[in-house]
């Protein structure tokens, strides 16, 4: 069987440095560098808690140039997954970004680039498969209730609000729920944010404390009933089936998938 070679950026993060296990310990995959904005020119091996022997790259088009990889896995921060992921489509490499904070314009942009280069990409906002049937779940529950709030919660590192998760799953639910703004017409917030963003009337509350990792819960009230949907990820490795789903999945398409509910059944 071929190897599938691939690149991580953002590797020595909390993601990434999970994401590098997962790579090393398939067979079918070789891990031939890795993208970063420190350690040019230095081996992955040479950082503490790495022993993976692979070049180290500040410079994306490097990078592909010299390690010619098929799947660009990034890990990294809003601005940054972004710029990488149009510049693997550009020279053909296929992304696999579980990067959160993309806005709509940027998923239209690098949907266009798929098209025009006829290679596939998958944005991945949640790789826990629990995360993805919670969401499967919300959608099939807001068809009966029209009510519904989220909450998420995540560590206090983390950059993006409201997370990827939840604006995927107030997309989701939108896309079955008849409009409504929620609560009483002439409800007033004392303090800004009280009730939280407003998706399409649908309200998302962001938690962020140190301590918890990544977890949401999706609150349905109807007459006299609520009915709450519950995902915990307890630590990074809940992602990395999802990851591995991704990268076997991103070498069969040739379009732009946003969101692992359209991989599995
Ligand atoms: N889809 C999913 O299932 C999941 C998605 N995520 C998302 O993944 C992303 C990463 O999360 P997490 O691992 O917690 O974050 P971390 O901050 O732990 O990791 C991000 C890494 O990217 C590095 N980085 C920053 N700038 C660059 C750059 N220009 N080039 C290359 N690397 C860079 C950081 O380096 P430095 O620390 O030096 O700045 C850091 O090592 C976030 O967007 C998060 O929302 C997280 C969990 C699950
Ligand atoms: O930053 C995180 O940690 C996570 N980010 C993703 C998101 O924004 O939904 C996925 C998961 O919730 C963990």
């Amino acid at each position: 069987m071929e190897q599938i070679k691939i690149v991580i950026a953002g590797a020595r993060g909390r993601m990434g440095s999970e994401a590098v296990k997962l790579v090393e310990s398939t067979t079918e995959y070789t891990l031939v560098g890795v993208i970063d904005h420190k350690f040019d020119g230095k081996r992955l091996k040479d950082l503490d808690g790495f022993d993976s022997d692979v070049p180290i790259y500040t410079d994306i088009e490097t990078c592909f140039f010299e390690t010619n990889p098929h799947v660009l896995i990034d890990l990294t921060t809003p601005e940054i997954g972004k710029i990488h992921t149009k510049i693997a489509l550009q020279h053909g490499v296929r992304p696999v970004v579980g990067t959160t904070g993309f806005s709509d314009e940027d998923l239209k942009e690098l949907e266009g680039l798929t098209i025009e280069k006829g290679i596939g990409a998958i944005i991945a906002p949640n790789f826990a498969i629990g995360a993805i049937l919670m969401m499967k779940f919300s959608q099939m529950a807001a068809k009966y209730f029209q009510d519904v709030e989220i909450i998420e919660q995540h560590h206090d590192q983390k950059l993006d609000a409201p997370s990827g998760t939840g604006l995927k799953t107030a997309e989701m639910i939108s896309n079955v729920r008849e409009e409504k703004q929620q609560g009483h017409p002439d409800e007033k917030e004392l303090i800004a944010g009280a009730r939280g963003a407003d998706y399409k009337g649908i309200r998302l509350h962001s938690v962020r404390l140190p301590g918890l990792i990544a977890h949401q819960e999706v609150l349905f009230g109807g007459d006299g009933q609520t009915l709450k949907i519950r995902h915990d990820s307890y630590n990074r490795a809940s992602f990395m089936s999802g990851v591995k789903l991704a990268v076997d999945n991103v070498l069969k398409i040739d379009i732009l998938v946003y969101g692992l509910e359209n991989i599995i059944e």
